[in-house]
C-alpha cells in the first residue's frame, strides 16, 4: 500500500488526486497539506513539518513559492517528492536541484503521456527543420491559472533548444515589437480563458508550408494518472532528479 501525502490537496489538481486514489486499492492518502485547510476523510495540515502520519511519497500540485519549504521538510523526513507545480523561479529550481542530492525528486511540468510524446516528435522535427522554419509555441489554459507562460510551453521550448545547433532566444508575445521577426527567435504565446484544461501547439512555419504538432488535454485526470505513476516509480529510486523520460524509459 503506497502511502501518499497530497500537497495542495484543496486545489483543482489536489482534489483529482484524492478522488483517483480513493478509487484505487493499492494506495491511500494518509494526509493532505494546504494553506487553506478544510474537512476531509484524511487529516489536513498547513505544513509538512506538522504531519504526524508515516508516508512513502509526497505529490505536489500547489504554488511555486510553497515548493522550497516543502522540499526542506521532505529532506528532513527523507520522503521522495513528485513536483508537478509549475512557475518555479531560478532560485526555487536551484533549491530543488540541491534537495535532489538528498532525496529522490520527480519533476515534470506536464504529467500527461501525450505531451511527453509530443516533445519527442517536436525534437525530431526541430532537428530537421531548424534552418528554414520559424518555430512558435502557443499555449491555452483556464482563467484561474496563475503562471504564464505554462511550465509545459517552457519545457517544450527547452527541449527544442537542446537539439538545435544555434540556440533560440525566447520571445514572450509580440506586443509593442515593431521590427520583423529575427531568425534566432522562438515565440511563446499564452492565452487564458474559461475552463480550458491545457492546449499546446508547436508551429513550424516555413516558406509556403506549416507543420503544426499539438496536444489537447481533455481532463485533469491525465495529469493525476501520470503523477500517481511517477509516485510509484520514485519510491524505489536513489536520491536524484527524475523526469518523464525516466518513466518512459522504464516502459
Ligand atoms: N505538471 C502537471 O502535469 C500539472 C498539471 C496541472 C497543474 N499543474 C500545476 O500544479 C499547480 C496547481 O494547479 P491547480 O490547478 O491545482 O491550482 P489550484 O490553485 O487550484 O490549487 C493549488 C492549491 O495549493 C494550495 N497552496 C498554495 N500555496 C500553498 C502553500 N504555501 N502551502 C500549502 N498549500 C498551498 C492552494 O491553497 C490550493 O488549494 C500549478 O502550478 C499548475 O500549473 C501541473
Ligand atoms: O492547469 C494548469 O495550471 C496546468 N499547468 C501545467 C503547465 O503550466 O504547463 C500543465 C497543464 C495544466
Amino acid at each position: 500500500m503506497l502511502k501518499i501525502i497530497n500537497h495542495g490537496c484543496n486545489g483543482k489538481m489536489g482534489r483529482v488526486i484524492s478522488r483517483l486514489v480513493s478509487e484505487k486499492s493499492d494506495c491511500k492518502i494518509v494526509a493532505g497539506i494546504d494553506k487553506n485547510p478544510s474537512s476531509s476523510d484524511f487529516p489536513i495540515y498547513t505544513s509538512l513539518k506538522d504531519v504526524k502520519e508515516d508516508a512513502d511519497v509526497i505529490i505536489d500540485f500547489s504554488f511555486h513559492s510553497a515548493v522550497p519549504e516543502l522540499l526542506k521538510n521532505a529532506e528532513l523526513k527523507k520522503i521522495p517528492v513528485v513536483v508537478a507545480t509549475t512557475g518555479l523561479s531560478d532560485d526555487e529550481l536551484c533549491t530543488l536541484k540541491e534537495a535532489a542530492k538528498t532525496i529522490p525528486i520527480f519533476r515534470s511540468a506536464n504529467m500527461s503521456l501525450g505531451i511527453n510524446i509530443l516533445i519527442n516528435l517536436v525534437k525530431e522535427a526541430a532537428k530537421i527543420l531548424q534552418n528554414n522554419y520559424d518555430i512558435e509555441i502557443i499555449e491555452k489554459h483556464h482563467n484561474m491559472k496563475k503562471d504564464a507562460p505554462s511550465g509545459t510551453a517552457l519545457m517544450i521550448a527547452d527541449a527544442i533548444n537542446e537539439v538545435l545547433t544555434e540556440k533560440k532566444e525566447y520571445i514572450y508575445g509580440r506586443h509593442s515589437k515593431t521590427d520583423t521577426r529575427k531568425e534566432n527567435e522562438l515565440g511563446i504565446h499564452a492565452i487564458r480563458g474559461g475552463t480550458i484544461v491545457g492546449e499546446h501547439e508547436v508551429i513550424f512555419a516555413g516558406h509556403d508550408e506549416i507543420l503544426t504538432i499539438s496536444h489537447s488535454a481533455r481532463s485533469r485526470e491525465i495529469f493525476a494518472i501520470g503523477a500517481l505513476k511517477a509516485a510509484e516509480f520514485i519510491v524505489n529510486q536513489k536520491p536524484g532528479l527524475y523526469d518523464m523520460n525516466s518513466l518512459l524509459e522504464k516502459g
